[in-house]
């Protein structure tokens, strides 16, 4: 730690080591702030390079708020570097797993459709982003975040999925606005069982065991892809709108409908 990366980045910590690269937070001693910097693993050379290009051309053509600011790229021995905004604030596993923070039904949904948000602008510029999942959104003073772009694809490529690979797999990283909106059912259900408590021991299904309302559960099957899945976000939000109507929905971050 300490080291000077690029004559202008001072690593300062660790931030965790994911499949292609190990993410820390670093000083700028340029524009004197923190920032992620993002460094590919030198064993994954060629996929690698590939991911990290894709995840760098993402994060500059997004510009929105509520997701990282690409500020640097650069390559240091063929390795890449991407040095990004430090978005403040906790991920919701940790509020989750860590602070036991709970979320009632009705505060996952306002979640949701605070996210949703953030999704629409992604699905407007032709984005998938394919990782939404708890460790991926960083709540800050109530509002949600989305971070981790190495997944995500342009809505107009195309992937070879492998035969082999169990459906969940299949529905989580199809290049379809489908895939996040099945991510997400998954992300509801984190939020949802955050005031679970069992009463009998062995498992059931989540509806069988969460006791959600009737509009709730017609969502979360849709998302899931259980019934007919949403085709785009208008249709998903709608339903969220009509589910928070029940409590007045105050003053939540509205999708665009
Ligand atoms: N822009 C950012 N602002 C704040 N924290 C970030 C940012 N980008 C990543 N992190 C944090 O850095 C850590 C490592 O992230 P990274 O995306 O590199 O790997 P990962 O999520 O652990 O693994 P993988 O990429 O394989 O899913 C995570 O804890 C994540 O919350």
């Amino acid at each position: 730690m300490g080291k000077i990366i690029n004559h202008r980045y001072r690593i300062k910590n660790c931030l965790g080591m994911g499949s292609y690269g190990i993410t820390y937070i670093a000083w700028d001693i340029v524009t004197n702030q923190y920032v992620v910097l993002k460094q590919m693993r030198k064993t994954k050379r060629n996929k690698g390079t590939l991911s990290f290009q894709r995840e760098a051309q993402i994060l500059k053509m997004l510009k929105h708020p509520r997701i990282p600011k690409l500020y640097d790229s650069f390559m240091i021995k063929d390795i890449p570097h991407l040095v990004m905004e430090l978005i403040s604030g906790k991920t919701v596993e940790d509020l989750i797993f860590k602070e036991g923070k709970t979320f009632t039904e009705r505060e996952s949904f306002e979640l949701l459709i605070d996210i949703l948000a953030i999704v629409q602008y992604m699905h407007q510029n032709g984005i998938v982003h394919r990782d939404l999942r708890i460790p991926n959104i960083i709540l800050n003073e109530g509002n949600a975040y989305v971070i981790d772009f190495g997944l995500a694809r342009f809505l107009t490529e195309s992937e070879r999925m492998n035969n082999d690979d169990v459906i969940e797999k299949k529905l989580r990283r199809e290049i379809s606005v489908k895939s996040d909106f099945y991510a997400l059912g998954h992300f509801m259900l984190f939020l949802l069982y955050s005031t679970y408590e069992p009463t009998v021991k062995e498992e059931r299904s989540w509806e069988e065991e969460l006791s959600l309302s009737m509009e709730a559960r017609y969502i979360l099957r849709k998302m899931l892809q259980i019934d007919t899945p949403y085709e785009d976000i208008h249709e998903l939000s709608a339903d969220i709108h009509r589910l928070l109507q029940r409590w007045g929905n105050g003053g939540v971050n509205d999708v665009i409908v």
